[in-house]
């Protein structure tokens, strides 16, 4: 049963290292901006072992929640396919903005974090590819699974017809039993074909203050979400390296126990979202410059994408190395965490490599 392989636009697919799940077509639909109601109707509408699967956007004023209960669902073990298909013929290719101005955000964002009151900001630019036919979702979807792109690769259908698909290595959180775990990421740097240059980068970001304090504030606003809700935190003092095959990471495994058994992943999740990893602190400042700064809206980028079942225990991931597919284009994204001690150019930097995890799934190299 290859759940993969059966996948097509429309259908939501959540594969990781220990399962890939299928849903397709809909029972119930659940779209609401407000994303409280969602996580209080879908788990009353979720029969003894169903399954709710979907997408929160980054920002509920500009698109709603969205999730399902499918009609059919279906959960396989992992797949990591041999080959690779062809996505399409890309015919042009337009940065959103343009590279120059995306570094002039930056600065802008520097300069309103040095005058105090914010502490960090995620800034993020886009990439627009036309394509000569159609582009092809499945097999954008199939590459990232092939390269083990992220821990969580996913594509589900939106409000929109379009399909979200990309390959994020950030767990916003899961949910088994009264166990919950966040692996918060903040802090990059590329990786390297060479070896020497590779783990430069690496001992680099791990020696880095600018990154330590911005992966500081996240942990600290996890934590801070968590608390409440648990009888027990475990958080390591220090964050790890964490890799995909286009980035090095800071990241932070942080587990607790609830004290309230019918707290759902989905609640959770609405609660921890939007972190600074892909926000900023304080969220209210960092959301609205993210608004003035950036010239698109972000839709189910920088949102998340998971799945719950009836138990209230599930997987929501942090929907960011991804891409919005339309039929004859897409849009991909990359941001990065902005604090005082960041630089305009190393910013840019970071977001052209983190595009790189969709521009390789493309078989494009820019
Ligand atoms: C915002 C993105 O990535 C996030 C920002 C990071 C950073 O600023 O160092 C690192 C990982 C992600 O949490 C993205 O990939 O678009």
């Amino acid at each position: 049963m290859d759940t993969l392989a059966d996948y097509r636009p429309g259908d939501f697919y959540f594969g990781t290292s220990r399962r890939t799940i299928l849903g397709r077509g809909a029972k119930r639909t659940f779209t609401d901006s407000d994303v409280t109601a969602l996580s209080e109707a879908v788990p009353a509408a979720l029969e003894p072992g169903s399954l709710a699967v979907g997408v929160l956007p980054f920002d509920t004023a500009v698109a709603p929640g969205h999730l399902v209960l499918p009609e059919t669902v279906r959960i396989a073990g992992p797949v990591q396919p041999a080959h690779r298909l062809p996505v399409g013929a890309p015919s042009a290719v337009r940065a959103v903005p343009e590279p120059v101005r995306h570094a002039e955000a930056v600065a802008s964002a520097i300069k309103i974090l040095k005058d105090g009151g914010l502490r960090k900001v995620v800034l993020a630019r886009a990439l627009d590819v036309d394509f000569d036919g159609g582009v092809s979702v499945e097999a954008i979807l199939h590459n990232l699974a092939a390269d083990k792109a992220g821990s969580y690769t996913y594509a589900a259908g939106l409000p929109s017809g379009r399909n979200l698909v990309g390959a994020t290595p950030e767990l916003l959180l899961s949910r088994v039993g009264g166990q919950v775990v966040s692996h918060p990421h903040a802090g990059s740097a590329p990786r390297s074909a060479d070896p020497v240059t590779d783990r430069e980068n690496a001992e680099t970001l791990a020696s880095s203050r600018k990154d330590h304090i911005e992966h500081a504030v996240l942990t600290e606003a996890i934590v801070e979400t968590l608390r409440p809700f648990c009888r027990s935190l475990d958080v390591p003092r220090e964050p790890s390296l964490v890799s995909t095959p286009t980035m090095w990471h800071l990241g932070t495994v942080v587990t607790g126990e609830l004290v309230d058994r019918d707290v759902t992943a989905l609640h959770l999740a609405a609660a921890l979202h939007p972190t600074p990893a892909i926000c900023g602190t304080p969220t209210e400042a960092a959301r609205q410059l993210v608004g003035e700064l950036e010239p698109f809206d972000r839709g189910y980028y920088a949102g998340a994408v998971g799945w719950m079942n009836s138990e209230g225990d599930g997987e929501w991931a942090v929907s960011i190395r991804c891409a919005e597919v339309a039929e004859r284009s897409l849009r991909l994204y990359a941001g990065g965490g902005i604090v005082p001690a960041s630089d305009p150019k190393a910013e840019l930097d970071e977001t052209s490599a983190k595009f790189q995890t969709l521009l390789r799934a493309m078989g494009l190299e820019l």
